[in-house]
């Protein structure tokens, strides 16, 4: 785990200072049971060990998902913008740096279902 001190400031000591915890995925992936259940999502890490009983879709959606990268199961669900916003309590920092990886489902991912991307490749 690392904290890093990120400034929204110009320098001179104006604007809300945030800090950072950075996880690692092994780290993350430590954290696996009903004792202590971790997700990765977008990049972020969230602790949501206490709402494991709260869970609308139950616990044991979020138990086959523990200690890994949730993301696309989460989109899957098509989750209401209720449930978006639940999740920044549950936040506590985010992926370390080294251990990010593209988001699968990004635009970039398959040119040859983006025509644009498709046409420039072959020309
Ligand atoms: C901390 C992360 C999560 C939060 C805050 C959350 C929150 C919610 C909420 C509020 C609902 C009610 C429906 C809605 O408002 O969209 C819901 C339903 C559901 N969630 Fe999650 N969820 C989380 C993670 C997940 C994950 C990782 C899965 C993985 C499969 C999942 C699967 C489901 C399912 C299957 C339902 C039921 C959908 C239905 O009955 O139509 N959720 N969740």
């Amino acid at each position: 785990m690392a904290t890093v001190e990120a400034s929204d400031s110009d320098g001179k000591g104006q604007g809300a200072e945030t800090s950072v915890t950075y996880y690692r995925l092994e780290e993350v992936a430590k954290r696996n049971s009903m004792k202590e259940i971790w997700l990765v999502m977008h990049g972020r890490v969230y602790d949501i060990t206490r709402f494991l009983n709260e869970h609308p879709g139950g616990e044991e959606v979020l138990l086959e998902q523990a200690g890994a990268d949730a993301s696309e199961s989460f989109e899957d669900v098509g989750h209401s913008a209720d449930a978006r916003e639940m999740l920044k309590q549950y936040y506590i920092g985010d992926v370390h740096p080294n251990d990010l990886k593209p988001e699968s489902g990004s635009k970039q991912k398959c040119w040859l279902c983006n025509p644009k991307v498709f046409w420039k490749k072959r020309i």
